[in-house]
């Protein structure tokens, strides 16, 4: 069996940032995990990637081709695309056959429209988990400053709800760059990590806009309190015990060791001093 994390998100959100720390804290807890770049668009990152796509294609290769004749977000669909008909013949003599307990990070463009509706990132996941023997698990950053009240919470949760539910594997939502929150701002999170919806729409400060839509703002509030699994879990790159943490729950979700002894601290205990490592 071999395990994988889909690393997905909006741009800018800490994809790579969250890739690269997983690897040094794996290296430095004696764990395999590698890593794999499937940006076409990447200009650098930080971390010897097993495979890299851009050695397949690049995005500027696409932009400069007159017969392909796209923009910057369509020029990346077709490279994921061409990604995906290159599968067989590109990715998995990269990857390698046949590990037993490999342990693979694939870090994805920050095009939404990948997740939330097409099809693509699913397909490459079902090749995964039915050609490739991999467990997979499904991982959505989003950026913290992101969070900081109600209407924002619902827009991020209802994609990271649509990603999750296009891919249909195992899921974890995670709120990264909580090292450059106040004090303050952290506690105010604090309340969406396991949120209750509903109750935060009625919090909402009254404006014309929000008292129009309150009917429509609580049913898909609803939605997402019915589905009860849009959670986020909060990280802070700079700690290497909630790095463990992500891992001891992602080894957890993908049964990497059914036995394991799970520890996970509780957010407030491991937040509440900015400069602790
Ligand atoms: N302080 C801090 N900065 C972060 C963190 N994560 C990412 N950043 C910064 O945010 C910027 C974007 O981070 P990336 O890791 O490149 O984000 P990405 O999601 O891979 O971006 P795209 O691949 O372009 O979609 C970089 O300048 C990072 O240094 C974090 O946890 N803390
Ligand atoms: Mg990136």
């Amino acid at each position: 069996m071999r395990f994988a994390q889909i690393i997905m998100g909006p741009a800018g959100t800490g994809k790579s940032t969250y890739c690269s720390y997983m690897e040094k804290h794996a290296e430095s807890t004696k764990r395999n995990i590698r890593i794999v770049n499937l940006d076409p668009a990447a200009e650098k990152f930080d971390y010897q990637p097993l495979a890299d796509i851009r050695e397949l294609i690049q995005l500027d290769d696409v932009l400069n081709d007159e017969d392909i004749q796209l923009g910057p977000n369509g020029g990346l669909i077709w490279c994921m695309n061409y990604f995906m008909e290159h599968l067989e013949s590109w990715l998995l003599p990269a990857i390698g056959e046949d590990i037993d307990g490999d342990y693979i990070l694939f870090d994805c463009p920050g095009q939404i429209e990948l997740y939330t509706h097409m099809d693509l990132m699913t397909r490459f996941v079902k090749t995964l988990e039915d050609s490739w023997g991999f467990r997979v698990l499904g991982v959505y950053t989003i950026d913290a400053h992101f969070l900081t009240d109600s209407s924002k919470f619902i827009a991020g949760s209802l994609t990271a709800l649509s990603t999750m539910i296009n891919l249909s594997v195992p899921h974890m939502n995670i709120l990264t760059k909580m090292d450059l929150l106040s004090k303050k701002d952290r506690k105010t999170i604090e309340r969406f990590l396991e949120p209750d919806a509903v109750d935060l729409i009625h919090e909402e400060p009254d404006s014309p806009w929000t008292s129009k839509y309150l009917g429509l703002s609580s049913a898909i509030a609803k939605v997402l309190d019915d589905f009860a699994l849009v959670k986020y879990f909060p990280l802070d790159v700079r700690k290497d015990s909630n790095l463990e943490n992500l891992l001891l729950m992602a080894d957890l979700v993908l049964g990497v060791s059914e036995d394991a002894d799970v520890k996970v601290k509780d957010h407030e205990s491991e937040f509440d001093d900015p400069d602790e490592n």
